[in-house]
């Protein structure tokens, strides 16, 4: 230990120091002295114990150390830890206040029915929407609309347009029962309920059958 680089080292680690206190002690001591710090050893203005402050002073027998807390930062950011008591009891009671997401009701695609399958079939498909030949310009009744319910031919209207969903059904990720309940309605508002988000132009495109005639 004639080595100047190993004095402090010899130091710290010494077994028993001046208060006659042992290190390994002091060691396991700090632990539980920086839960208590706040109220009993860190030296605080009551200032600073109100606005979180990110560095405290303490002592450990003759050794005195600052404690630096790391999320301090983020604590302004977090409305419910900024004004929340941190104790574990507290903690576990804010846990339990959090609400879970609604589990989202997402069906697992059939293999060869995913979006990307559809992608494909909708850019390789002739005819979708089972027009054989006829425009996809006309106007529509919505009688006509009701009467398109059979496995093949499944109409429905979305925002003013007339679709075959018919093909749609077993890529759709909700699921073929739930779509089920468009067929030979007006879906808007359900989808709007559901994914307003969902770009069913893009999607639907080649179901296309005509344009809702909403003056009959
Ligand atoms: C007719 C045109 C429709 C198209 C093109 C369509 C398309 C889609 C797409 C792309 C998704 C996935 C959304 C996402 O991942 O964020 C989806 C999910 C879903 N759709 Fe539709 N949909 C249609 C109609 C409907 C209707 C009428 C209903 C209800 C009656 C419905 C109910 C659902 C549900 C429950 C999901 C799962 C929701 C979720 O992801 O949390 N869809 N649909």
């Amino acid at each position: 230990m004639d080595n100047d680089d190993d004095f402090t080292f010899c130091k710290v680690s010494s077994p028993i120091d001046q208060d006659g206190l042992e290190t390994g002690k002091l060691v396991s001591d700090m632990g539980s002295i920086t839960l208590k710090q706040e109220s009993s050893n860190a030296i605080s203005s009551s200032s600073q114990k109100n606005s979180y402050s990110s560095k405290k002073q303490a002592s450990v027998g003759s050794l005195s150390y600052s404690v630096t807390d790391a999320s301090s930062s983020n604590r302004t950011h977090d409305t419910v830890s900024s004004k929340a008591d941190s104790s574990p009891q507290k903690l576990s009671e804010q846990k339990k206040s959090v609400k879970k997401p609604t589990s989202r009701a997402k069906v697992p695609f059939e293999k060869g029915y995913s979006q990307m399958d559809w992608l494909k079939l909708t850019r390789t498909h002739p005819d979708l929407a089972g027009l054989k030949g006829q425009s996809n310009r006309r106007l529509i009744s919505m009688d006509e609309v009701r009467q398109h319910q059979t496995e093949g031919q499944m109409w429905t209207v979305l925002k003013g347009r007339v679709y075959n969903i018919s093909p749609y059904m077993k890529f759709h990720p909700g699921g073929v029962d739930i779509l089920m309940k468009a067929v030979g309605k007006d879906c808007t508002s359900l989808f709007n309920k559901y994914h307003a988000w969902v770009n069913f132009e893009f999607l639907l495109e080649k179901c296309l059958v005509g344009t809702l005639d909403d003056s009959r």
